[in-house]
């Protein structure tokens, strides 16, 4: 369970240091586990931040963020051993194989020996990386480059699972396969968050969508609940009329 608590991050411009940009205002949210959440917002509502905040990449200027209970700020490697990570922004050390580039990141989560072993060749069956496994990951497509990625998240068998904007660049059969692994968590009971701006996106996939805007809870509830808050049919007129603005909206 990902819980997130009054949060408030501002950032000084470089240029002109007496200005700041407030880009978490006191956003608080629940991700339970056995759902996928989903964290819905325009072009700069403070979704990337939540999300580095989250794994430790950036520390709240105010309020408190716990992974399955466990501050992020006071414990912060027990809480990453407790999460799997896709960010905004991922690279692939491209000297290495596949195999080689998730067995550093198993070992980056303190596994060694055969239980390492075990969890590298387990990772690589369940996203059916085997033909991919002993390549050299340079010239990697974004779909297979999106699999190593995942792989690499997923090693440690974390019990929750932070994705932000997963299938940017994504084509169909790539976007397909994330979404079932995503079920698969879910059904597995463990517990997603993601962040997105496409509509169908969220409403296909998430159990509840937390919307943000101007870094703070806009609104939240399933797809449904939303529509009807908002006397919509659908979750994109409802977004759109729950924020009181178009800007940034992707279909
Ligand atoms: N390192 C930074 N320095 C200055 N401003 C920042 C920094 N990171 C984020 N911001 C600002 O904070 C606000 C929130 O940004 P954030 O990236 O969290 O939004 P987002 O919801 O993820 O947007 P998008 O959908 O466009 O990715 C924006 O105004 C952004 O310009």
């Amino acid at each position: 369970m990902i819980e997130v608590n009054n949060l408030h991050k501002s950032f000084i411009d470089k240029k002109n240091k007496k200005n700041t940009v407030k880009a978490l205002d006191g956003l608080s949210f629940t991700a339970n586990d056995g759902e996928i959440t989903g964290i819905l917002g325009p072009n700069g509502a403070g979704k990337t931040t939540c999300l580095r905040t989250l794994y430790g990449l950036l520390c709240a200027d105010e309020g408190f963020a716990t992974i399955d209970g466990i501050s992020v700020t006071e414990k912060p490697l027990a809480a990453r051993a407790k999460l799997g990570i896709f960010p905004d922004k991922f690279g692939l050390y491209e000297r290495l194989t596949a195999y080689e580039q998730i067995d550093y990141f198993a070992s980056l989560h303190g596994m060694s020996g055969q239980v390492k072993k075990q969890a590298i060749e387990q990772v690589i069956q369940d996203l059916d990386l085997g033909e991919l496994a002993h390549r050299k990951t340079v010239g990697f497509s974004q779909g297979q480059r999106m699999k190593i990625t995942l792989a690499q998240a997923l090693v440690h068998q974390p019990q929750n699972f932070v994705l932000d904007e997963p299938t940017r660049g994504l084509d169909v059969m790539s976007t397909r396969i994330l979404r079932n692994h995503l079920a698969k968590f879910k059904a597995k009971g463990h517990c997603i968050l993601f962040s997105s701006h496409v509509m169908q996106e969220v409403a296909a996939l998430c159990d509840r969508v937390i919307i943000v805007a101007n870094g703070k809870l806009a609104a939240q509830g399933t797809p449904q609940e939303l529509c009807e808050l908002a006397g919509e049919s659908n979750l994109e007129e409802a977004f759109v009329k729950l924020i009181g603005s178009d800007e940034g909206v992707a279909a």
